[in-house]
């Protein structure tokens, strides 16, 4: 049975629609659009119901959060700005480490200021507090010492919350390399599933990931970006405690819809290439907010799509971050490449709105990372996805898409 949250139950309402009492509530997104997306989505739909703030962490890793982060607080007044600047962090134990990685390590290690400033700067006090699970380690315990409940908005799969929530009991027992995974009370994951990260105990992720990982049992509750037709005996499991024994209420919060704030800057030509295609031809390429891929790869992927036949729209990403990413398209693809398929294929760098363009009728498929905000939103719209999973949870998501569509995957072990 589904358990709603004291905090997130229906409080008395002004004739405005507006909350007149309620919970005041903070949500604490991390970095990432990955990760800022359902913070957003969700800090909205929760706006009409009581007092909201979500938390600014700055300055952002990508351009891409930051004018999300104008756009939207401007669009929705009601969602109250709570900007922290993160001090600087010395990444020098950590050469060529992930930036969102040290982002992630980064925040944990000012939580307790950032708390303390929520604390006294806040125009109301906090009832709860709605954190990412990358912040679990620092966040739940801080929570927990000031009295304050804490709940995990979980931006990726219920899946892949089992998987989080397993791995350190795994990880504790297991005393050779990792192996294939059986979760208590549910799937196995193969090895080859496994967040290539967590394959080295030395890199910043690993120990972030297991203590986010032990820290979700002792979050007051777990909401998870997915519903109950998607990943029913999942969700299932995890209340039961099959996975976790003790472990909290997991609400399906999911899909959750999108905001509805003016476009980030990005690909213009975009628009009004699709509406000149056929209802359902274009196939629609594109790997996320944060995947990059080498040129070798990016070249190939060209070639193929060129033989393909199909008409494509293709976002080409060859940084981790987007405002590193300098290279010309002309030298990325090849000599005469856009020439060549000019008739039929677009292709751009930068920020697509990608929600509306899954919307256009030209689109008929997509070529995805499986990233869980893009399953989802290609759920929610009804496209078809061929996967093609890059890093971290797509190939646990890349399963769950599977079922929905059962479509073919991609696998290329270099990158996963
Ligand atoms: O040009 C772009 C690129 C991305 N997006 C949006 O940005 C979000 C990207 O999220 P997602 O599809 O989940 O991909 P990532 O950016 O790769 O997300 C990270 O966060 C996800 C949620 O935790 C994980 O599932 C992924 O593996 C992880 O890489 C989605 O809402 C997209 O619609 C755009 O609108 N335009």
């Amino acid at each position: 049975m589904t358990h709603t949250p004291d905090i997130l139950k229906p409080h008395k309402m002004a004739v405005s629609g507006k909350p007149l009492t309620g919970p005041h509530l903070v949500l604490i997104p991390s970095a990432g659009m990955g990760h800022l997306t359902p913070f957003s989505r969700l800090a909205a739909s929760l706006s009409d119901l009581c007092h909201v703030t979500m938390v600014s962490i700055l300055p952002t890793v990508s351009s891409a959060e930051s004018s999300h982060l104008s756009d939207f607080f401007s669009s929705y007044p009601d969602v109250h700005s709570f900007k922290f600047e993160l001090p600087p962090f010395d990444s020098s134990a950590y050469p060529n480490a992930d930036p969102f990685f040290l982002r992630f390590e980064g925040i944990n290690q000012s939580a307790p200021d950032l708390m303390t400033r929520l604390l006294t700067k806040s125009s109301k006090p906090v009832s709860a507090l709605i954190i990412d699970i990358t912040l679990s380690t620092s966040m739940v315990p801080l929570a927990k010492s000031f009295g304050i409940p804490c709940y995990i908005l979980f931006t990726a799969s219920a899946a892949m919350l089992s998987f989080c929530a397993y791995f350190p009991t795994y990880y504790d027992s297991n005393s050779g390399p990792i192996g294939d995974i059986q979760i208590n009370g549910l799937r196995m994951v193969p090895v080859a599933t496994i967040p290539q990260a967590l394959h080295n105990p030395k890199l910043i992720f690993t120990p972030l990931f297991i203590q986010n990982g032990k820290n979700l049992s002792k979050a007051d509750g777990i909401l998870v970006n997915t519903c109950e037709s998607l990943e029913k005996d999942t969700l299932v499991a995890l209340r039961d405690a099959h996975v976790q024994p003790g472990f909290p209420p997991v609400v399906a919060v999911g899909p959750l819809l999108p905001v509805n704030i003016p476009a980030i800057s990005g690909a213009s030509e975009v628009s009004p290439w699709l509406d000149m295609q056929p209802e359902k031809s274009v196939v629609y390429v594109s790997f996320g907010s944060r995947a990059a891929m080498p040129k070798e790869q990016i070249r190939e992927l060209g070639l193929g799509l060129e033989a393909s036949g199909c008409q494509f729209l293709w976002v080409v990403k060859t940084t981790v971050v987007d405002s590193h990413d300098n290279t010309e398209l002309e030298e990325l693809l090849g000599e005469g490449f856009l020439e060549r398929v000019k008739d039929r294929g677009l292709v751009v760098k930068g920020w697509v709105e990608q929600e509306e363009l899954l919307q256009h009728k030209a689109v008929g498929s997509f070529v995805s990372h499986c990233g869980w905000n893009s399953v989802t939103e290609a759920a929610l719209h009804g496209v078809r996805m061929l996967a093609w999973p890059r890093l971290g949870d797509q190939r646990i998501n890349a399963g769950i898409s599977s079922n929905i569509y059962t479509n073919y995957t991609l696998v290329n072990n270099k990158n996963c």
